[in-house]
Protein backbone atom coordinates (compact mmCIF):
# COMPACT_ATOMS: atom_id res chain seq x y z
CA UNK A 1 0.00 0.00 0.00
CA UNK A 2 1.28 3.35 -1.21
CA UNK A 3 1.71 6.38 1.53
CA UNK A 4 -0.53 7.97 -0.83
CA UNK A 5 -3.67 6.04 -0.69
CA UNK A 6 -3.40 5.98 3.59
CA UNK A 7 -3.18 9.45 3.38
CA UNK A 8 -6.28 9.89 1.12
CA UNK A 9 -8.22 7.57 3.45
CA UNK A 10 -6.97 9.43 6.40
CA UNK A 11 -9.02 12.62 4.45
CA UNK A 12 -12.53 10.71 3.93
CA UNK A 13 -12.28 9.25 7.20
CA UNK A 14 -11.67 12.57 8.94
CA UNK A 15 -14.60 13.77 6.85
CA UNK A 16 -16.81 10.58 7.49
CA UNK A 17 -16.52 11.45 11.56
CA UNK A 18 -19.58 14.26 10.95
CA UNK A 19 -21.17 12.37 8.06
CA UNK A 20 -24.80 10.51 8.21
CA UNK A 21 -24.39 7.12 9.35
CA UNK A 22 -27.30 6.32 7.09
CA UNK A 23 -24.69 6.90 3.78
CA UNK A 24 -21.58 5.90 5.67
CA UNK A 25 -20.64 3.03 7.00
CA UNK A 26 -17.48 4.94 8.68
CA UNK A 27 -20.10 7.26 10.38
CA UNK A 28 -22.00 4.05 11.61
CA UNK A 29 -18.86 2.75 13.17
CA UNK A 30 -18.37 6.11 15.01
CA UNK A 31 -22.07 5.99 16.04
CA UNK A 32 -21.18 2.94 17.84
CA UNK A 33 -18.59 4.63 19.98
CA UNK A 34 -15.30 3.02 20.49
CA UNK A 35 -16.63 -0.05 21.65
CA UNK A 36 -17.98 -0.71 17.93
CA UNK A 37 -15.38 0.21 16.51
CA UNK A 38 -13.06 -2.38 18.28
CA UNK A 39 -14.95 -5.14 18.31
CA UNK A 40 -14.81 -4.60 14.24
CA UNK A 41 -11.20 -4.22 14.65
CA UNK A 42 -10.98 -7.65 16.61
CA UNK A 43 -13.03 -9.54 14.36
CA UNK A 44 -11.09 -8.48 11.48
CA UNK A 45 -7.83 -9.64 13.42
CA UNK A 46 -9.15 -12.90 13.89
CA UNK A 47 -10.22 -13.18 10.14
CA UNK A 48 -6.87 -12.33 8.80
CA UNK A 49 -5.50 -14.83 11.87
CA UNK A 50 -7.32 -17.43 10.05
CA UNK A 51 -6.97 -16.85 6.23
CA UNK A 52 -3.25 -16.74 7.31
CA UNK A 53 -3.25 -20.08 9.15
CA UNK A 54 -5.51 -21.61 5.98
CA UNK A 55 -2.15 -20.14 4.14
CA UNK A 56 -5.34 -18.65 1.30
CA UNK A 57 -3.58 -15.73 -0.04
CA UNK A 58 -6.61 -13.88 -1.21
CA UNK A 59 -8.37 -14.15 1.86
CA UNK A 60 -4.77 -13.11 3.37
CA UNK A 61 -4.69 -9.71 1.48
CA UNK A 62 -8.44 -9.04 1.57
CA UNK A 63 -8.67 -9.44 5.60
CA UNK A 64 -5.31 -7.32 6.00
CA UNK A 65 -6.45 -4.28 4.38
CA UNK A 66 -10.12 -4.93 6.41
CA UNK A 67 -7.63 -4.62 9.38
CA UNK A 68 -5.70 -2.41 8.16
CA UNK A 69 -8.83 -0.42 7.51
CA UNK A 70 -10.46 -0.61 10.69
CA UNK A 71 -7.12 0.56 12.49
CA UNK A 72 -7.23 3.44 10.93
CA UNK A 73 -10.94 4.10 11.97
CA UNK A 74 -9.41 3.25 15.30
CA UNK A 75 -6.91 6.09 14.67
CA UNK A 76 -9.59 8.41 13.63
CA UNK A 77 -11.55 7.92 16.63
CA UNK A 78 -8.61 9.24 18.81
CA UNK A 79 -8.03 12.56 16.52
CA UNK A 80 -4.94 10.19 14.95
CA UNK A 81 -4.09 9.18 11.71
CA UNK A 82 -1.80 6.63 9.64
CA UNK A 83 1.07 9.97 9.87
CA UNK A 84 1.85 9.24 13.11
CA UNK A 85 2.06 5.64 12.65
CA UNK A 86 4.04 5.85 9.73
CA UNK A 87 6.61 8.44 11.17
CA UNK A 88 7.06 5.82 14.35
CA UNK A 89 7.91 3.03 11.65
CA UNK A 90 10.03 5.30 10.09
CA UNK A 91 11.80 6.16 13.52
CA UNK A 92 11.98 2.44 13.49
CA UNK A 93 13.83 1.65 10.20
CA UNK A 94 16.96 -0.13 10.42
CA UNK A 95 16.66 -0.77 14.30
CA UNK A 96 16.93 -4.44 15.23
CA UNK A 97 14.71 -5.76 17.26
CA UNK A 98 16.54 -7.42 19.35
CA UNK A 99 19.14 -4.48 19.78
CA UNK A 100 16.40 -2.66 21.03
CA UNK A 101 15.08 -5.29 23.26
CA UNK A 102 18.77 -5.09 24.49
CA UNK A 103 18.30 -1.29 24.79
CA UNK A 104 15.86 -2.21 27.12
CA UNK A 105 17.50 -4.56 29.44
CA UNK A 106 15.27 -7.54 28.66
N1 LIG B 1 -11.70 0.79 2.67
C1 LIG B 1 -12.86 0.73 3.09
C2 LIG B 1 -13.38 -0.51 3.60
N2 LIG B 1 -12.83 -1.73 3.75
C3 LIG B 1 -13.79 -2.50 4.30
N3 LIG B 1 -14.93 -1.81 4.49
C4 LIG B 1 -16.19 -2.29 5.05
O1 LIG B 1 -15.88 -2.96 6.25
C5 LIG B 1 -16.85 -3.95 6.48
C6 LIG B 1 -16.10 -5.23 6.82
O2 LIG B 1 -16.93 -5.97 7.58
P1 LIG B 1 -17.16 -7.52 7.28
O3 LIG B 1 -16.11 -8.09 6.41
O4 LIG B 1 -17.33 -8.14 8.62
O5 LIG B 1 -18.51 -7.48 6.44
P2 LIG B 1 -19.97 -7.22 6.97
O6 LIG B 1 -20.51 -8.50 7.49
O7 LIG B 1 -20.73 -6.58 5.84
O8 LIG B 1 -19.78 -6.17 8.17
P3 LIG B 1 -20.75 -5.76 9.35
O9 LIG B 1 -22.18 -5.83 8.86
O10 LIG B 1 -20.46 -6.71 10.50
O11 LIG B 1 -20.34 -4.36 9.70
C7 LIG B 1 -17.71 -4.09 5.22
O12 LIG B 1 -18.95 -3.44 5.41
C8 LIG B 1 -16.87 -3.35 4.17
O13 LIG B 1 -17.65 -2.71 3.17
C9 LIG B 1 -14.72 -0.55 4.07
N4 LIG B 1 -15.52 0.55 4.07
C10 LIG B 1 -15.01 1.72 3.58
N5 LIG B 1 -13.71 1.83 3.11
C11 LIG B 1 -13.17 3.15 2.69
O14 LIG B 1 -13.80 4.16 3.46
C12 LIG B 1 -14.38 5.13 2.59
C13 LIG B 1 -15.60 5.71 3.29
O15 LIG B 1 -16.62 4.72 3.38
P4 LIG B 1 -18.09 5.17 3.81
O16 LIG B 1 -17.98 5.69 5.19
O17 LIG B 1 -18.98 3.94 3.74
O18 LIG B 1 -18.53 6.22 2.84
C14 LIG B 1 -14.68 4.37 1.30
O19 LIG B 1 -14.74 5.24 0.20
C15 LIG B 1 -13.47 3.45 1.21
O20 LIG B 1 -12.38 4.17 0.67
Amino acid sequence: MSNDILRRLDGVLAERRQADPADSYVAGLHAGGIDRILRKLGEECTETVVASKNGECDAIVSETADLWFHSLVMLSHHGLDSGSVLAELERRFGLSGVAEKAARGK
